[in-house]
């Protein structure tokens, strides 16, 4: 069993001050109902996220939707004594009930990598399976905020945005393809590197999220620590290959689910206090975004009552970092495009 503290440690890591929100008062003010979805939610990320959502004290009504394999996961995460009422919905059928009245969607459907695969070989399957979901968004909770984990990324947060106009929805504020896990890992690495306690430390990932379109600026991060030229590039490269470390580790079992769930609640947190009005929240996301010339585009974002209310620019770039810029556009650029054509087939 749990320790009281272990459980306290981890909603501390998960909500620093979302649980102290709620600590020290649980209004209806402070901590409105808050309905969240997540799509995919039988999978390896989807399970552990569902737990880490059901210890979010922000949540109210947590709704766990898969093609399969969902009243098992609903029944055991709702025996857990937290705030969130849980229900378990399966097959396209349930799905306009799952979404219903959701303020935040999560949508880690689709499937994982094999060692040898980019996140674009995904797109065959995934495309299809995101634009489903993001067709019924449209139909069932226009104004929800979306946190897009499905890859590839770079193309699934086009598909929907394509899906979202068609269907009359589209709010750029409120579409988010999550990136958190490379600022996870770059925070890891770093911390690692730098000596530095790993919970102070903070560097903005801007790009897209794969391979040398993610661009971790290290440059910028905090505590300053002084790294040298190749360790600066040796850590850029384990924050860009991140993802496929996990999946050669995994050998054929899938991609990185733990460190992605845990990431995933973090952005989805921020993205509940900003809703809730909490100031000052600010993570990086891939969104609409005129930060570039390419429509959209990861660096840090703004979260407020509307989602991302501010889209922040990227401040200065070492050469290092300016170079990695103009090489990973082409590449991007590519993939952006790939799922506004897929959408508009
Ligand atoms: N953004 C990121 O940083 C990041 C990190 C890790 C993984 N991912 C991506 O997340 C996705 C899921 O990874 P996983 O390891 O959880 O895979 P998984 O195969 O373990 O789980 C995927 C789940 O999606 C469900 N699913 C399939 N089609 C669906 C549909 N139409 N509607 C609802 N659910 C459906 C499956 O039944 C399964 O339960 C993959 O595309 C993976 O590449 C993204
Ligand atoms: O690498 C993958 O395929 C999964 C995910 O995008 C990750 O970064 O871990």
């Amino acid at each position: 069993m749990l320790k009281p503290s272990i459980l306290s440690s981890l909603h501390s890591a998960l909500s620093r001050s979302s649980s102290h929100l709620a600590r020290r008062s649980y209004s209806s003010e402070s901590c409105p109902e808050r309905k969240v979805a997540i799509l995919g939610a039988a999978g390896g990320i989807g399970q552990p996220l569902s737990l880490l959502m059901k210890l979010n004290p922000l949540v109210s009504s947590l709704s766990l939707y898969d093609i399969a394999g969902t009243p098992g996961v609903a029944a055991d995460v709702s025996h857990i004594n937290t705030r969130s009422e849980v229900a378990g919905y399966q097959g396209e059928e349930e799905l306009g009930k799952a979404l219903e009245g959701s303020d935040v969607i999560i949508i880690p459907a689709g499937v994982p990598r094999k060692p040898g695969m980019t996140r674009d070989d995904l797109f065959n399957i995934n495309a299809g399976i995101v634009k489903t979901l993001c067709t019924a968004i449209a139909k069932y909770c226009p104004n929800a905020l979306v946190n897009m984990i499905s890859n590839p990324v770079n193309s699934t947060v086009p598909i929907a945005a394509e899906v979202f106009k068609k269907a009359g929805t589209y709010d750029e504020k409120k579409l988010f393809g999550v990136t958190t896990l490379d600022v996870v890992r770059a925070k890891t690495f770093y911390a690692g590197k730098a000596k530095v306690p790993v919970a102070d430390v903070n560097v903005p990932v801007v790009g897209g999220h794969a391979g040398v379109t993610i661009l971790p600026l290290f440059s910028q991060a905090t505590p300053k620590a002084n790294l040298g030229d190749d360790e600066i590039k040796a850590l850029t490269k384990r924050t860009q290959d991140g993802g496929t470390e996990v999946v050669e580790a995994k050998a054929g079992k899938g991609s990185a689910t733990l460190s992605m769930a845990y990431a995933g609640a973090l952005f989805a947190d921020a993205c509940l206090k900003g809703l809730n009005g909490v100031p000052d929240v600010v993570e990086c996301s891939f969104v609409q975004s005129s930060v570039t010339e390419l429509p959209f585009f990861a660096s840090k974002v703004r979260l407020g009552k509307n989602g991302a209310e501010e889209v922040l620019g990227l401040g200065p770039l070492s050469d290092y970092e300016k170079q990695g810029l103009e090489s990973l556009l082409p590449e991007l650029k590519a993939s952006i495009e790939k799922g506004i054509k897929f959408a508009n087939q």
